[in-house]
């Protein structure tokens, strides 16, 4: 089932056109990475989602119903801005946005008190925000987002700030969430999150949607490449798109860099090398990363942070 879906979705702020005829939906129990460079339009999409702002045309849906109070219910949300009133407590914090959902307060406070446990803040639930370190403010907001169980999970870049076992403790969160049910959608610059968490992603460009996908269908959007040793001209292989070779330094040997053409198996060309007894004395096949292919899709003006 469908929790999030968004059909042929414009926003134009006067000149600018934000969203530009996007359609995604977002199932139960999946995690979906919404990325892009910057300026693409995910915030931007993200607060349609929320009736923050209004769609210039398109259709938002979020578990059957037009975005509104009612359903603000069944969401949690990080902002990419992160803020919180500097002079309330953590507990009372994540209480507040639990009542806010539709709460009470005994239950707020009851999964309040559980969410600061299991990010290590149980001994701080009564300092005020303003006396936290950065990275404890945004744990204390992110448990503002979970302290309603939502069905539909919105992070807006939750990576960023974090120390690297705060980012593995959000990774276990944004996975339990799934396991729960929730459909997560997040984005991040950071490729190695979204390759270890996400089952499907968007790559969005300009408000346009430039890709959309499993990870490996994303990374199949490169050619594949391969380094292989052999003797044999391997340039006249099937399957092959460019080929160079330099000499391995040992008798007829030559080091082949090989690029496949769109769509081409790599075991297939292994395959074909045994077929003409081609002997081989190493062989490696180097896959796409994501980051590879966000820059081909999204564009290099695009950095990791
Ligand atoms: N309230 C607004 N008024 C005018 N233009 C806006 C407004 N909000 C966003 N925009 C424009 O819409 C475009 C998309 O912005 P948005 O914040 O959605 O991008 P993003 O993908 O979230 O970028 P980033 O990764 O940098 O956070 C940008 O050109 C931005 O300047």
């Amino acid at each position: 089932m469908s929790v999030l879906e968004i059909r042929n979705l414009v926003k134009r702020f006067d000149a600018v056109l934000a969203v530009d005829d996007l359609s995604f939906s977002v199932a139960a129990g999946e995690i979906f990475g919404f990325l892009g460079g910057n300026g693409a339009g995910k915030t931007t999409t993200l607060r349609m989602v929320l009736d923050i702002i209004r769609p210039t045309s398109g259709s938002i849906s979020v578990l059957g119903a037009s975005p509104d109070r009612k359903v603000a219910g069944a969401i949690g949300f990080l902002p990419e801005e992160r803020g919180l009133y500097s002079g309330m407590s953590a507990i009372d914090t994540i209480v507040y946005f639990g009542r806010l959902k539709g709460l009470a307060e005994p239950i707020a406070r009851k999964r309040g008190i559980e969410l600061l446990e299991r990010f290590d803040l149980a001994p701080r639930a009564k300092s005020r925000i303003g006396d936290m370190s950065k990275g404890m403010a945004q744990k204390v907001q992110l448990a503002t987002a979970l302290v309603n169980e939502p069905d539909l999970l919105m992070l807006d870049e939750p990576f960023s700030g974090l120390d690297p076992v705060n980012q593995g403790l959000l990774e276990n969160e944004i996975l339990a969430a799934s396991r729960r049910g929730a459909a997560v959608i997040f984005s991040t610059h950071v490729m190695q999150h979204a390759e270890r968490l996400c089952d499907r992603l968007l790559l969005l460009r300009k408000g346009r949607k430039r890709f959309e996908g499993t990870i490996a269908e994303a990374r199949a959007q490169l050619p594949a490449s391969l380094t292989a040793v052999a003797k044999a001209d391997l340039s006249t292989l099937p399957g092959i798109a460019t080929a160079s070779a330099q000499a391995a330094g040992d008798g007829e040997w030559r080091e082949w860099a090989l690029t496949l053409a769109p769509g081409v198996d790599p075991g297939s060309v292994l395959e074909e090398c045994t077929a003409r007894g081609i002997a081989l004395r190493r062989w490696d096949h180097h896959q796409a990363s994501l980051h590879d292919v966000f820059v081909r899709l999204v564009g290099a003006e695009e950095r990791q942070p």
